[in-house]
């Protein structure tokens, strides 16, 4: 890449594209297209298309998904694997078809076993069973993975697939239901306090609702009092954190130094997990989390575990040593993310 290749970034408003876009320009690239949702529906293949004739992008980063943490997950599991298998299938091969020179992926490492061996190597992937909370988007990621290489052995396309560990970072997203963990249990920890220091305005503020009364009932819901904040499953599991600016500079770096043809070792062999996991290597319990977040916040009562609410896979901690040989290494910690990240919601609109 270039700085005035042309270059489709797709999703740019989200957590991870926003960062993406923030990377390209700050390293000088100064012909990024993007279209939002509502100009672009990438579900819809005949608009796709006609996306790539007229724009006739060189570059791409597919960073638009439906996206959701373990309860949205679960419960809308139709709508993650539809949405998410037609907006890789149509990018994806309206690529190929427009000769795009290279394309990057983003799938996810929900996509290795349940029971994986930690860390999870690339390798490992259909090993065996998936978790099943989030079945129907990891079998979309693992069939955008197969897309690219297959179309890479097929018909010779330069498309990479990265496996990013769970992420957070500015934007965010802070729903109190549909979220990950790490933003969701923020903001329930931040309106405990509220709730603590009897700030009822800031709770009708935050909330966007229009009295106290009317902010009960979603507190209730979501196990938020001014002593205990209830946190989902056993607090066990644990999780590795990316910060979201770190994954978009890995995303930069592997569409500058790395090729497809970089990533097969052996051409004589079948070629299969070529894509590259995107983490820290470091993990940490959601109990250990929550607690880490309750001293960011400063929210003095205790938490409460819900044993009704689902676990998810106990680990998925990334191999990364694949990464680190192509040369980048995450520079956030957990320690210095986390009150970025408050100062990040609190700065919000
Ligand atoms: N967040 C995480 O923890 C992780 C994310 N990932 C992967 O990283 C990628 C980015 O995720 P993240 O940034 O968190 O996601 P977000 O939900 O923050 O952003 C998703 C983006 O996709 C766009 N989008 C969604 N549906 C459509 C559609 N039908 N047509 C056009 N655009 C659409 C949205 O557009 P608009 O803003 O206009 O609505 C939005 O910009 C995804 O592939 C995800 O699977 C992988 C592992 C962990
Ligand atoms: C990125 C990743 O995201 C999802 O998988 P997940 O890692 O399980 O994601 P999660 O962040 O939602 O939960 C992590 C853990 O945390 C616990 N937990 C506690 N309290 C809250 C809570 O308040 N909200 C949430 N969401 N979880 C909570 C929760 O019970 C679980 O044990 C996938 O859909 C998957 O597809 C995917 O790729």
């Amino acid at each position: 890449m270039n700085q005035e290749s042309k270059i489709f970034l797709a999703g740019h408003r989200g957590l991870v594209g926003s960062a993406i876009h923030k990377n390209l320009l700050a390293k000088g690239y100064n012909n990024i297209i993007t279209r939002t949702h509502a100009e672009l529906e990438l579900t819809n293949q005949a608009a796709v298309d006609e996306f790539f004739l007229q724009q006739k992008p060189e570059y791409v980063f597919l960073a638009a998904a439906k996206v959701g943490g373990i309860v949205a997950n679960n419960t809308y599991r139709g709508d993650f694997i539809y949405t998410n298998l037609m907006i890789q299938n149509n990018v994806i091969h309206s690529s190929y078809v427009h000769g795009v020179k290279k394309l990057l992926f983003l799938g996810s490492t929900c996509i290795y076993p349940r029971l994986a061996p930690q860390p999870m190597p690339e390798s490992c992937l259909l090993t065996g069973e998936l978790e099943y909370t989030n079945e129907p988007y990891a079998i979309a990621k693992i069939a955008g993975i197969k897309l690219c290489e297959s179309y890479n052995i097929q018909y010779g396309t330069n498309f990479l697939s990265v496996m990013p560990t769970n992420l957070y970072g500015p934007g965010d997203n802070f729903d109190l239901e549909k979220s990950h963990v790490l933003p969701a249990l923020l903001r329930k920890l931040h309106l405990a306090k509220l709730l603590h220091h009897e700030d009822f305005e800031g709770i009708v503020k935050d909330l966007g609702v229009s009295s106290f009364e009317d902010a009960v009932p979603i507190l209730d819901r979501f196990g938020v009092s001014k002593d205990v904040v209830e946190i989902w499953g056993s607090g066990k599991p644990r999780r590795e954190f990316l910060w979201s600016e770190d994954m978009a500079d890995a995303c930069v770096f592997i569409m500058e130094h790395q090729d497809f043809s970089d990533l097969i070792k052996d051409k004589t062999r079948e070629i299969r997990n070529t894509h590259i996991n995107i983490g820290t290597g470091i993990d940490i319990s959601i109990r250990d989390l929550a607690e880490l977040l309750r001293e960011v916040v400063g929210f003095p009562g205790d938490l409460r575990f819900n044993p009704d609410l689902p676990d998810g896979t106990y680990q998925k901690l990334t191999d990364v040593s694949k990464l680190n040989q192509l040369g980048w290494k995450y520079s956030t910690s957990l320690e210095q993310g986390l009150p970025r990240l408050y100062e990040n919601y609190l700065g919000q609109p």
